[in-house]
């Protein structure tokens, strides 16, 4: 029952946090203007044939599955380690996602955390949308996608992209208790990333080193998502399809589901496990295991009853970092992961959809 845990503690936090003022109230004043910023797209001529499809997608329950399950301490085991190893590297090959219990992050560091996470979330819209209110760098706090053109480009969701070279100042007299639950937690999130990064690379016969040294800590992003309710469920996502532009991902959801992702060409639900951590395999761990490894698709689906929160953890390099593959020949060019981003950022832009690695074949 441990994290169950993780769920009700935060909310006996929050409880004190919300203390006499009605949940709806609060949860009315917090919730971005969805309805009325995009009444535009909700009115306009939208390409139906698309968004019917995307409807009779929606239904993935059919297909919700367990990912496969490591159990990390058999990494400390002299017997179990190489075969705890294989079936690592076994699940990021085949499915590109897996996830792990006896990770190292102690349940009551993941339950302050999602405490926190509410509490950030249950501020009035006017104060998360206001920049001089945020407590980390001036962009964190998003909503929506401001380039959607269609309402298959919106992602119906709020979060808190936060880099953590811009949390890691716990120590100044003002910092918050989300400050110092953040440092704490990009502490546990980066120990367990090393020992990841470590197994996958070894997987691939390689050294870990390069990826270790250029991802430290304060080159890596924690985004805090929330998912609101959403009173059109078949017609926009809670987050867009989309795959991760990193080494890895570390992934902590809740008991409420929506994370499906692609595989044999179709979208399948996951299996929500408050228990367990998910890992993902990003664009650049694809590209660096010249395709071993799989940078795979996802997307959130939106509940039209329950709020749904996330914590995803990214495992980046600094811009300079050259990502490419020694084996022969490669699939993809050298690039730097500055000219990457840039990239996935103009596509974003000028089409409203992120290209990827297919950008960057040799
Ligand atoms: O909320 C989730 O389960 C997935 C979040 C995600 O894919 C992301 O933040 O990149
Ligand atoms: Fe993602």
């Amino acid at each position: 029952m441990e994290v169950l845990g993780i769920v009700s503690e935060a909310q006996k936090i929050t409880k004190v946090a919300v203390d006499h003022r009605s949940t709806a109230a609060v949860l009315m004043a917090s919730t971005p203007p969805f309805l009325t910023t995009y009444k535009n797209l909700l009115h306009g001529t939208d390409d139906d044939r698309n968004i019917l499809r995307h409807e009779a997608e929606a239904d993935g329950d059919h297909y919700c599955v367990d990912l496969p399950l490591i159990d990390l301490s058999r990494l400390d085991d002299e017997l179990e380690a190489e075969q705890c190893r294989q079936d690592i590297v076994a699940a990021a090959s085949e499915w590109g996602f897996f996830q792990v219990v006896n990770h190292g992050i102690s349940n009551k560091l993941l339950a302050r955390l999602r405490a926190e996470q509410v509490k950030m979330f249950r501020q009035p819209f006017k104060m998360k949308a206001n920049k001089r209110f945020l407590d980390f760098s001036e962009d964190s706090y998003r909503w929506g996608t401001p380039t959607a053109t269609s309402l298959k480009q919106l992602s119906w969701s709020e979060a808190y992209h936060i880099p953590l070279s811009s949390a890691n100042r716990a120590a100044g007299a003002r910092a918050s208790s989300a400050r110092y639950v953040i440092e704490e937690i990009s502490e546990a999130m980066s120990q367990l990333a090393d020992e990841l990064v470590d197994t996958l690379a070894q997987g691939l016969g390689c050294d870990g080193r390069y990826i270790k040294e250029s991802c430290a800590r304060n080159m890596c992003y924690l985004r805090l998502n929330r998912y609101p309710p959403c009173p059109i469920p078949g017609k926009v996502f809670g987050l867009v399809p989309h795959t991760d532009s990193d080494f890895i991902t570390i992934l902590c959801q809740d008991r409420v589901k929506g994370l499906q992702l692609k595989k044999g060409g179709r979208w399948i639900t996951v299996k929500p496990n408050p228990n367990t951590l998910i890992i993902n395999i990003g664009d650049l761990f694809q590209a660096w295991s010249n395709g071993i490894y799989r940078s795979v698709e996802h997307r959130v689906m939106p509940n039209p009853h329950q709020e749904r929160f996330s914590v995803a953890y990214f495992v980046c390099p600094c811009k300079e970092t050259m990502i490419e593959s020694n084996a022969e020949p490669a699939i993809y060019r050298k690039f730097s992961f500055g000219e990457y981003r840039q990239q996935v950022q103009e596509d974003v832009r000028l089409t409203g959809y992120k290209v990827g690695l297919t950008r960057f074949l040799a």
